[in-house]
């Protein structure tokens, strides 16, 4: 199942995840011009990959295990959808309910600003603007995040957000999701439930949320198109109320075998 483009969507924006062409279009970025204005802190030489610890192992593809299965990779659902459309919310209820491990990408980027490091300044200068962060930091911290849990279930929440960030974590993790749950929401109701989240957001203003939604639209729609050709999206409509909506949630989660 190939996503339906919304009637605002504009044709080229969504079929071009990776822009090309003049600053009007600056919004739209991923990555890639990122790295080069951050050049110092990204080129910085890497230590090589270390080899899968024992806690990775579990995600790498057809890893069988010799250990009575305690070695299998977990279910690995990517949960997608618009700035708004109430993924975060969505996820404490799977959490809850069927014992899912929750790893928001955008609360753990936060949680990098908090710590006030020089990765922090950039990555908050990036969330202001309403832009993506480069995908070797976002993944480098998913990847420390799932091996710190021992769950057999996890929900990634907003990510990955485009094209880079989806093959990074493939590269990384050597793993793909097994689920990818996407939440459908027109615009205007996302625009309105984000102007009145009220938790202090610093990108929970009206510019920023404008350029959240171009780049959903432009980077993020060719995720799950990749993933609709792969049968792996299942779109839940995201309008109505948060019970409501867990209701369709929960007909999909209680027909799955993890
Ligand atoms: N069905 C709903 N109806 C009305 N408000 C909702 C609904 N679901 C969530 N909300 C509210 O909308 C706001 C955004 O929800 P949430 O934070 O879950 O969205 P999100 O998709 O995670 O957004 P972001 O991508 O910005 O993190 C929150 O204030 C939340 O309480
Ligand atoms: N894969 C990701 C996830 C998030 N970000 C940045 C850009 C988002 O606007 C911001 C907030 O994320 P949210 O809490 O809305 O999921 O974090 C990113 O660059 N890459
Ligand atoms: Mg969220």
């Amino acid at each position: 199942m190939v996503v339906e483009k919304k009637k605002k969507r504009g044709k080229s924006e969504a079929a071009d995840p990776q822009p090309r062409g003049g600053g009007s279009r600056d919004h739209l970025l991923c990555d890639t011009m990122w790295r080069r204005r951050v050049g110092a802190l990204l080129l910085r030489p890497r230590s090589p990959l270390p080899p899968p610890s024992s806690t990775l192992r579990r995600h790498l593809p057809d890893h069988q295990g010799s250990d009575g299965g305690n070695s299998r990779k977990p279910f690995i659902a990517f949960v997608l959808g618009g700035p708004g459309s109430g993924k975060g919310t969505q996820c404490a209820r799977i959490a809850s309910d069927y014992g899912f491990a929750h790893l928001s990408a955008g609360d753990l980027l936060r949680n990098e600003i908090s710590s006030g490091t020089e990765k922090g300044e950039l990555i908050l200068d990036i969330i202001k603007q309403g832009k993506i962060v480069p995908s070797e930091i976002t993944v480098e911290l998913i990847r420390k995040a799932m091996e710190s849990t021992d769950a057999k279930r996890v929900l990634i929440d907003g990510f990955p957000r485009c094209e880079e960030n989806r093959i990074a974590f493939e590269r990384i993790t050597g793993t793909e999701p097994d689920l990818v749950v996407f939440f459908d929401c027109p615009e205007d109701e996302m625009v309105k439930r984000l102007l009145g989240r009220n938790q202090g957001r610093v990108d929970d203003n009206i510019e920023t949320i404008k350029k959240r939604l171009k780049v959903f639209e432009s980077l993020n729609i060719p995720v799950i198109d990749y993933y609709s050709s792969r049968g792996k999206v299942h779109k839940i409509n995201a309008t109505g109320t948060e019970q409501e909506i867990f209701g369709a949630v929960r007909k999909l989660f209680s027909s799955l075998r993890f």
